[in-house]
């Protein structure tokens, strides 16, 4: 066994040796071409921190996804989380994780563009369909086979991650690619991380943490309670609940937890799964966000709610979705269930049926339409419902317009004529989706302090922990430790920001708290506002 072998055996792997271990062949990454390498053929996406654009490589044909990463100040610099997801997507090589291939530049032109600075895409392989656009396509019905193909593929991607000691930290059906032959693969890593703990070992679940990171991950819907109560020494566990809730994503057809807040979101977890005690959550009540809940004892009603599926589907559901993240089944054992080998099999990738395009771009364009314009279903497959219009789902002010443009939490977009008209829409009666994970850090790259909806950043999430990984690669870098700041503010901000945080920590007194406007100081209260107002909202919900 080498060294590298047994240090892993002992779950004591860096992120260098990890590097190391996994460095790519030269000739699967390009590397830096430019963006006129390149045509680009229309929008797909919207993420936290760039568009995401089709397009065609002039050199080789090959359809592609270019990830622009959008600087929102130029002063910060480059993103440190495009960073952290460069860095990580340049090491990982699985059929099932989504492949970085090129990093392309555009640079500013001389004569139109003040900018000083480039733009960088990521490039990578183009995919059909995310998950979650191709199931809010009604015309798309997932087989029992089809269901066993993408989890399995999902399966052994995490499986690879795990063994990998990274943490993905944001599973959820929209980041989870769908190739028109069947091929799934796991993308978006922009909030994983280098895992210090064991890796899953079968037949011993997600085993125990062995240090803190920050809760604020996990976009709210598949976020796994232990990280609704604040758990910080988590494990890799939490990309299972993940899974657990794409997987009855899949067989219900739309999202199975749905929480408008966070305290929302653990009550459905409840009662799904039932409330938590000493035996099913060992240790829950001495989480840091479980001091207030007061939940009435119940059983959970997950197997009423999948009477429709096999008992071998539920029994694996069940394993994926078990309240203690210790005993939680891991990505080994899940691809051992007897789910996978019991009638009807799996069917193999390219035996899956090819589908319309579906992103998460056509979902949003959709809502953002219904306001304005009659429904234009392209190639006359999917009318509308008759519940269709403007918040037709949603009554009183609840949702509406509390996170974007009619629920969604997207701000208006302008549509080109190279993009594509939505074919589809389902409304599915559920509550906007939520925004990805705020980590406090993200602030200070976004420069405005709000959301993609325009919501203060920050809000129902608890306390900022801190979690100051930079993944470190070189030895000669310097590494960042997690200190706890003794205002609990998050250490990664921007040396910019960070000046200013420390001028006003050092400065607690009458003076330097004076009423002069501070962007910085307007924004936290801002948040702060916003944390309080959450809270109480899950208070009220809790206390009865
Ligand atoms: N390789 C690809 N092929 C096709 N579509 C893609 C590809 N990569 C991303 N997309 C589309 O763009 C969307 C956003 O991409 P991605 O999740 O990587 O961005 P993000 O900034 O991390 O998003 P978020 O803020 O939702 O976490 C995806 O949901 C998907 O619809």
């Amino acid at each position: 066994m080498s060294i590298l072998e047994s240090r892993e055996s002992a779950g004591d792997i860096s992120p260098r040796s990890f590097a190391i271990a996994h460095q790519r062949p030269r000739n699967s990454f390009v590397g830096c071409s430019r963006i006129t390498d390149y045509e680009v053929l229309g929008k797909l996406g919207e993420g936290t921190f760039g568009e995401v654009h089709r397009a065609r490589s002039k050199k080789t044909g090959a359809l592609v996804a270019l990830k622009k990463i959008i600087m929102h100040n130029e002063k910060d610099g480059f993103p440190i989380t495009a960073l952290r997801e460069i860095k990580l997507l340049k090491l990982l090589s699985h059929k099932n994780v989504l492949r970085l291939e090129d990093m392309a530049v555009e640079h500013p032109t001389r004569s139109t563009d003040k900018r000083k600075r480039p733009i960088m895409y990521m490039v990578t392989p183009y995919m059909d369909h995310d998950l979650s656009g191709l199931l809010d396509n009604p015309s798309v019905h997932f087989t029992e086979p089809q269901v066993k193909c993408y989890m399995l593929q999902l399966l052994e991607g995490l499986k690879y991650l795990h063994e990998n000691h990274i943490l993905h930290r944001d599973m959820k059906a929209a980041n989870l690619l769908i190739s028109n032959k069947g091929i799934l693969q796991i993308a978006d890593f922009g909030l994983a991380r280098h895992y210090d703990g064991e890796v899953p070992k079968p037949g011993r679940g997600g085993g125990e943490g062995r240090r803190d990171y920050t809760s604020l991950v996990v976009t709210r819907w598949y976020r796994p309670p232990e990280l609704l109560m604040h758990l910080k020494r988590y494990t890799t566990a939490i990309d299972m609940w993940g899974v657990g809730c794409v997987f009855g994503e899949m067989l219900m057809g739309k999202p199975i937890l749905a929480g408008e807040s966070d305290g929302h979101q653990l009550e459905l977890i409840f009662e799904l799964c039932g409330t938590p005690n000493d035996e099913n959550m060992p240790g829950w009540r001495s989480l840091p966000g479980a001091e207030a809940l007061r939940p009435q004892p119940r059983q959970g009603n997950l197997t009423q709610r999948f009477r429709d599926q096999s008992p071998v589907t539920v029994s694996l559901l069940k394993e994926l979705l078990k309240l203690d993240w210790r005993s939680r089944i891991n990505a080994i054992d899940a691809l051992q269930h007897p789910y996978f080998r019991t009638a009807p099999l799996p069917a193999k990738p390219h035996e899956l049926p090819s589908f319309e395009e579906s992103h998460e771009l056509d979902r949003r364009k959709f809502h953002d339409r219904r306001a304005a314009l009659p429904p234009a279903p392209k190639g006359g497959t999917v009318g509308r419902g008759p519940h269709d219009g403007p918040n037709a789902s949603f009554s009183g002010d609840g949702f509406t317009g509390r996170n974007g443009v009619n629920g969604s939490r997207y701000p208006r977009n302008s549509r080109g004529p190279e993009e594509r008209v939505p074919a589809w829409h389902r409304d599915r009666g559920l509550p906007p989706r939520p925004p990805p994970p705020v980590d406090d850090h993200l602030d200070s790259y976004r420069g405005d302090g709000r959301d993609r909806g325009g919501r203060p950043r920050g809000g129902g999430g608890g306390r900022q922990d801190v979690d100051t990984y930079i993944p470190s690669y070189d030895r000669d870098a310097p590494r960042r430790d997690d200190r706890r700041r003794r205002d609990d503010r998050d250490d990664r901000r921007h040396d910019w920001d960070r000046r200013r945080g420390d001028y006003d920590d050092r400065g607690r007194t009458s003076r330097t708290r004076s009423r002069s406007r501070s962007p910085i100081r307007d924004r936290d209260r801002e948040r702060d506002r916003d944390r309080d107002r959450d809270r109480d909202r899950d208070r009220d919900m809790y206390r009865r």
